[in-house]
């Protein structure tokens, strides 16, 4: 080619993607070479290029064959010139995000992390409502819900969200000022225009947003003048039917030293939690991971079990998930050799200790207790008919699985029993754990929720 049907090609698309796609994301590309039937795009960043990638590679490709071009495979590449170039505004990299109409520095946003989009986001059953939740505010339609309040522990992916949100709600609807700030930043521009004696500005500033991002509103808690100018923005940007998105570690009613006024009105909206990682959606967030590891580190072997392995034994936050899984890259790609089980545990040793869960004898027995329906005191007391003994012994069974106990130990805390009845129970579990499959699923089930 095509160098000259590029050009042609290129207004072809204006016409499928529209303006503002185009002119953010298809005008920038620089064709560079097509050979073996791959074409090379020259991008301004690595973010970009992904992007592009992503959103736009398959389009691309369909409109380079349809054409008459013997292309497979479309590649996006950062060129050595393009670097000393500075990025088209809106695409740039850890961007201030901020509307073309007010000025980059006036707009109080923070910067948006790029990776945190919702194509990396993996959906799990823990997070899936407030995917959904996420997803229809950066749709950018009328506001039917305010605020949107977010909250979940450490690491569990509320950042990403807002990032998510503000990403697409750019593409979707360049029109609006969004604004993105940490808490701790809103309370930093506060106390800066108070100095300055710019509360006017300050006031002004915020009022013409018309989605804002507060992270991690906690940290305002008991911070008294903070929150009563949160308290107006927020009051105010609800009149204007603006939408608002609140994140933080706990639910409203739960933040404390946070005013009444304040959490009644962060309760007024839709509030969603994000509840900690379960054992599916670890195991889908590593093998997101891997792929793009795949990349960094070509010829890279994983052996097969390890992601198992650790989406069983990390389940902390996704932070840690994530941190072990780029130590474990990096250390065999400097040693060269393949990630194997034992590898996995030498390298990950004081992670995998410091996630290391204590399930306890007590936590088994409740859970089993309320799996099969039974009362706890009857786990553990005299009672022998099968309704009763059946459960008991599956707790017997899973706390010598699942904890360190001896069986004298298990035996004490199931009513002071016998070691002996105890490894009766055990045995007899193991038996049917072949025989029944209603049992062999119980146990699974079971082993699943302490395990999470
Ligand atoms: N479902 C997910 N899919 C992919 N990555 C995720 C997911 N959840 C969390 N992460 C990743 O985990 C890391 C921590 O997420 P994030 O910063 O959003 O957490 P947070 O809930 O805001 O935590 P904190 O309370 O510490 O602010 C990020 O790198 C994020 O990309």
């Amino acid at each position: 080619m095509i160098q000259e049907q590029w050009g042609t090609l290129k207004q072809d698309l204006l016409k499928t993607v529209g303006q503002n796609n185009f002119k953010t994301w298809i005008e920038p590309l620089e064709f560079a070479d097509l050979t073996e039937g791959a074409v090379t795009f020259h991008v301004p960043t690595n973010f970009f290029g992904n992007y592009v990638s992503q959103n736009f590679g398959d389009l691309i490709l369909h409109k380079l064959t349809s054409n008459g071009q013997r292309v497979q495979r479309v590649h996006f590449k950062v060129s050595a010139n393009s670097l000393d170039r500075p990025a088209p505004r809106p695409v740039a990299e850890k961007t201030d995000f901020v509307s073309p109409s007010v000025t980059k520095d006036s707009l109080p946003g923070a910067p948006l992390d790029a990776r945190f989009t919702f194509d990396s986001f993996v959906v799990g059953k823990p997070n899936e409502l407030a995917n959904a939740a996420a997803r229809r505010v950066a749709e950018g339609g009328p506001v039917t819900f305010n605020p949107l309040f977010l909250y979940g522990g450490v690491g569990l992916g509320k950042t990403h969200l807002m990032h998510a949100i503000a990403w697409d709600l750019q593409q979707r609807r360049p029109d609006l000022n969004v604004v993105y700030l940490s808490a701790e930043q809103f309370m930093y521009r506060f106390v800066q225009a108070l100095r300055d004696r710019k509360m006017m500005d300050f006031k002004q500033l915020f009022r013409s947003v018309d989605v804002l991002m507060v992270d991690d509103v906690q940290f305002i808690a008991g911070k008294d003048s903070t929150q009563e100018e949160f308290f107006h923005t927020f009051n105010a940007l609800v009149d204007q039917n603006k939408q608002i998105i609140i994140s933080a570690d706990r639910a409203p009613g739960e933040i404390k030293d946070l005013e009444d006024r304040i959490k009644s009105r962060l309760q007024c909206g839709l509030v969603v939690d994000l509840h900690p990682t379960d054992y599916e959606l670890r195991l889908g967030i590593l093998q997101t991971k891997v792929e793009q590891y795949r990349e960094q580190y070509p010829g890279l072997q994983l052996a097969d079990g390890v992601l198992e392995f650790l989406a069983h034994r990390i389940s902390t936050n996704v932070r840690v998930l994530e941190g072990a899984l780029t130590r474990l890259f990096a250390f065999a790609s400097l040693v060269g050799r393949e990630i194997t089980m034992e590898l996995t545990q030498d390298c990950l040793s004081d992670v995998l200790r410091a996630s290391e869960r204590k399930i306890t004898v007590e936590e088994i027995q409740r859970r089993v207790a309320e799996h099969y329906n039974i009362r706890l005191s009857d786990m553990i007391g005299p009672k022998r008919v099968r309704t009763l003994a059946r459960p008991r012994q599956v707790a017997m069974y899973l706390s010598k699985q699942l904890t360190s106990r001896s069986l004298p130990e298990i035996g004490r805390r199931f009513g002071g029993r016998d070691h002996t009845t105890v490894m009766h129970g055990v045995r007899r579990i193991e038996e049917l754990r072949v025989q029944d499959g209603q049992i062999a699923e119980d146990l699974e089930l079971l082993r699943r929720a302490l395990e999470a």
